[in-house]
């Protein structure tokens, strides 16, 4: 008994967050949402841990029903959200006792689950949390989502403003929990961090694009990609926006992804037309999709 979400709609006023969204997170997944601002991710998590009702659809968390067994989703789930999750006034010790207390708990209790994240924290445990930088800060956060033995961890975009040494750490940290037998939703907006959990689902415009593992995603992509390069970044793009070929250009690092309308593309044609277009040092290579171009053509 996951999480399961079934054909959730969630509008404001005009706006739609959600349109018909259905999902199901196994017992003990770790399960990635993924999309970018706006997609309806927080939407999502607030209908799931009950701070928000769905307009239509049906929810449960650990077999809990979203609306008629909220107190039981309460007391069985931790949500860390995106922003504003910890009081910038208390010092560290103090967000986690407090959280601690809540629940009716106190730290040294469930000590155990925390303790990995928490000792790194610990050393600044008489700071305020306003005082903390970013990933100390989503340690603490992390630390007083995990103090009651949550069954299912709800994380909204956890990783954002976070450095990439952290980033990285947090992973593991969810890999670890996971371990321990509880069920993540974390959502993100950086494609990459999607490969590490078990299965994902690509959110747009409050619409579910794909589900599945990450390696079968990019399996969705089925058009030839070719990373392109040449001495002008924005003068390639240009150029092949306007090429009349071109079926995707996008720009990736230090190349541009680009997909052709034909069947059968030939690299040579290509090159002369960017030759003409005035570019130099160019370069085309066949390329393996990533889940970022996946995602891109399913949004298309
Ligand atoms: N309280 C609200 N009133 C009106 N519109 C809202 C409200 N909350 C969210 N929205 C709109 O609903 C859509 C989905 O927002 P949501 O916050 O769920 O997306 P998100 O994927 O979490 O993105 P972000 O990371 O920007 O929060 C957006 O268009 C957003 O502007």
């Amino acid at each position: 008994m996951g999480i399961l979400v079934k054909n959730i709609s969630k509008s404001y006023g005009k706006v739609t967050a959600l349109s018909n969204i259905s999902l199901d997170v196994k017992p003990g997944e770790l399960y990635g949402l993924i999309g970018p601002d706006g997609a309806g991710k927080t939407t999502l998590f607030r209908i799931l841990t009950t701070l928000l009702i769905a307009d239509k659809g049906q929810a449960t968390v650990t077999g809990f029903d979203v609306l008629s067994d909220y107190k039981s989703i309460r007391n069985s789930v931790g949500y860390m959200p995106g922003r504003f999750s910890l009081y910038q006034d208390l010092t560290v010790e103090e967000n986690l006792n407090f959280f601690a207390t809540i629940f009716g708990t106190s730290i040294a209790e469930n000590y155990d689950l925390i303790k990995d994240i928490y000792v790194q924290i610990e050393p600044f445990k008489n700071r305020r949390a306003g005082k903390l930088s970013g990933g100390m800060k989503q340690k603490l956060a992390l630390s007083c989502a995990l103090i009651h033995k949550p069954k299912v961890l709800f994380l909204d975009e956890p990783t954002t403003g976070v450095d990439p040494v952290s980033r990285k750490e947090f992973w593991e940290m969810l890999k670890r929990l996971q371990q321990k037998g509880i069920t993540i939703l974390v959502s993100t907006p950086y494609m990459d961090e999607a490969a590490l959990c078990d299965r994902i689902a690509l959110i747009q415009g409050g619409k579910i694009l794909e589900i599945d593992i990450p390696k079968a995603i990019v399996g969705h992509f089925l058009k030839p990609l070719y990373n392109i390069s040449a001495s002008n970044m924005y003068s390639l793009i240009t150029s092949l926006t306007h090429y009349e070929h071109t079926y995707s250009v996008f720009p990736f690092g230090e190349f541009v992804h680009y997909t052709d309308k034909r069947e059968a593309m030939n690299v040579e044609e290509i090159k002369s037309y960017l030759v003409q277009q005035g570019l130099t040092n160019i370069h085309i290579e066949l390329t393996q999709p990533t889940i970022e171009d996946t995602f891109m053509e399913l949004a298309k």
